[in-house]
């Protein structure tokens, strides 16, 4: 970039934080360069095209003379400012205050202090949807105008647009503003605040109504990420609204994290629309308010009595239902399916061993739907004959959950563990085999039902080891205030398979809050992803995520919402 230099100006004034420096005054010197294209001046030789020097720096003089300042970092900002503000023409600037006759009780030549600043070229996003939305924007740039580290550059017009997110709300109008600033961010930041603040702004509700709404989009090209602001502002490519205004002010205006203008951008983003998938609701679902549980609802779980299962059903069910148990998790399906049962319990993740194995796939092949879920507390203990002594045990049979959620202590006494269908089949098996160097890692009510002796308590590797089980049913229901959606969808061994669902729920605001890959037992190398997240069925992003991921996959279902 072309500059001016104008060097030392010497110029007596009564800046410093002593009395003495403030009363007789001294000498202070400025230098200036001033960052801008001469090359229009320059090739007509015309003084009008100029930026002239002697204003400059007369502008100095009179900056540093006008007040008594303690610093000369203060005299040097206020010289920058004043000359960015002044001075259209000149983009950026460095100036040198020094006081060579300082306080110092040492030989020096001189003390000095630069500054270097220059304008920056923002981009603002503005929204409201509450009141007289027009006039909160008009009022908000005109805000803006007043301000003297801003400059307004550019006014969208404005567009009306349907809400985005979850809540149910009026629609916006939205408007950007394209504008030259000296503050930083941060500060920018506390400006838009106080604007939006005067507007009577409350954040109550994340994606809620707001009567003004203003976002920092770019800044020129940076990249910020802090606990305050993010720019480029995070979704700001996803969103029409914020780009159809933006493109009309500033479609050259680069993003620097995709290196694409906003008009590419915007062009992108209507080809997505175009191709756009159909928001995705399974009519199917009866939406109730409560469950259907009586005394005479059949419930099913897996293994014997004493199983974590049947604590989960009692801890879900309560003891006033007909509760009763199968062999596999196969077998509970099936019977559900068969409506011999109205609802079986299903294990399927553990906090600290992870997933249990196939469940998910149990679920999708025979259709069961999920409508609820139950956490319980897990704690297991070494279960042997009244006769043994923990010195004995040589071998130890659980469920292949409760080994791995007791590896340490299994490796720590040198045991053999095996592994059999379920927990409290071990502690039955112990009982029938009476052999006192075999034990079983199960819960103390098996220990008290098969008349085993505790030779340990507390043997989970995780003191804080809980285990989720669903509740499934044959019916396609799902509770209104369900709030967790479990989705099953297979993808093609390629390039970008997954991540390109997963944008989906990005680009929605949806939380995932598990992910399970399972082998499609059709193809090599070919997955089930079982996916559960945060979200209402009948929320409006929820559907366009589901409509998104149902056109972009093999196939997809809904395991459940609860
Ligand atoms: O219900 C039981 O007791 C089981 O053996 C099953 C199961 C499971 O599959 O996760 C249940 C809870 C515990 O995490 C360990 C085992």
């Amino acid at each position: 970039m072309d500059k001016i230099l104008i060097k030392n100006i010497n110029i007596f004034a009564y800046h410093g934080v002593f009395e003495k420096e403030k009363k007789e005054g001294q000498l202070f010197r400025v230098s200036a360069e001033l960052y801008l294209s001469v090359r229009k001046a320059a090739q007509k030789d015309d003084i009008n095209l100029a930026v002239n020097y002697a204003e400059v720096a007369e502008l100095i003089e009179n900056v540093v003379t006008r007040e008594k300042c303690d610093l000369i970092e203060t005299v040097a900002e206020n010289i920058a400012s004043e000359i960015l503000i002044g001075f259209e023409a000149i983009e950026g600037v460095k100036i040198k205050v020094s006081k060579p006759n300082a306080p110092i009780d040492l030989d020096f030549e001189d003390v000095a202090v630069e500054v270097e600043r220059k304008k920056h070229t923002v981009l603002l996003g503005l929204g409201s949807n509450l009141g007289d939305r027009e006039k909160y924007i008009r009022t908000a740039v005109d805000q803006l105008g007043k301000d003297d580290y801003i400059k307004v550059l550019k006014v969208s017009g404005m567009i009306e647009t349907e809400p985005y997110g979850p809540v149910e709300q009026p629609d916006f109008m939205n408007a950007a503003v394209l504008i030259e600033t000296l503050y930083t961010p941060d500060e920018l930041l506390s400006v838009t605040s106080d604007i939006e603040q005067d507007a009577g702004r409350e954040r109550i509700i994340h994606w809620g109504p707001r009567t003004l709404d203003i976002d920092i989009l770019l800044y020129d090209e940076e990249i910020i990420s802090s606990e305050k602001l993010i720019i480029p502002h995070k979704e700001m490519h996803l969103r029409d609204f914020v780009l159809r205004p933006a493109e009309e002010i500033a479609p050259f205006m680069m993003h620097p994290v995709f290196k694409k203008n906003i008009r590419t951008l915007m062009e992108e983003l209507s080809a997505e629309a175009e191709n756009a998938a159909e928001p995705y609701f399974d009519k199917s679902y009866k939406i109730v308010d409560e469950l259907c549980i009586n005394e005479n609802s059949k419930v099913v779980y897996a293994g014997v009595p004493g199983a974590y299962a049947e604590m989960a059903v009692h801890k879900f069910f309560g003891d006033d239902v007909k509760v009763y148990n199968v062999k596999s998790f196969d077998d509970i399906v099936n019977d559900v399916i068969n409506k011999k049962a109205d609802y079986g319990v299903i294990p399927i993740e553990n906090s600290s061993a992870g997933f249990v194995s196939g469940n998910y796939d149990i679920i999708r092949n025979s259709g069961v739907v999920i409508v609820a879920e139950v956490v319980l507390d897990i704690e297991h203990s070494l279960l042997g004959l009244p006769s043994a002594g923990i010195e004995d045990i040589k071998k130890v049979y659980s469920h292949a959950q409760g080994i791995m959620q007791c590896k340490e202590f299994i490796d720590k006494n040198g045991f053999t563990a095996v592994s059999v269908n379920n927990t409290a089949a071990a502690a039955k098996k112990i009982r029938d085999d009476n052999n006192p160097a075999n034990a079983a890692i199960a819960s103390e009510r098996a220990a008290e039902l098969y008349g085993l002796k505790v030779l340990a308590k507390g043997i989970n590797t995780s003191n804080d080891n809980s285990t989720k089980f669903v509740i499934v049913t044959k019916d396609k229901v799902a509770l209104k205030d369900a709030d967790s959606i479990s989705l099953c969808f297979k993808t093609a061994h390629k390039v970008g398979a997954l991540f390109n669902i997963m944008k989906h729920f990005n680009s929605n605001g949806l939380n995932m809050t598990s992910i399970e890959s399972r082998p499609s037992l059709r193809k090599k190398w070919q997955y089930y992803f079982y996916v559960t997240f945060d979200g209402r069925i009948t929320d409006k992003n929820v559907m366009k995520a589901l409509g998104e991921i149902a056109a972009e996959t093999d196939e997809m279902d809904i395991l459940g919402t609860y």
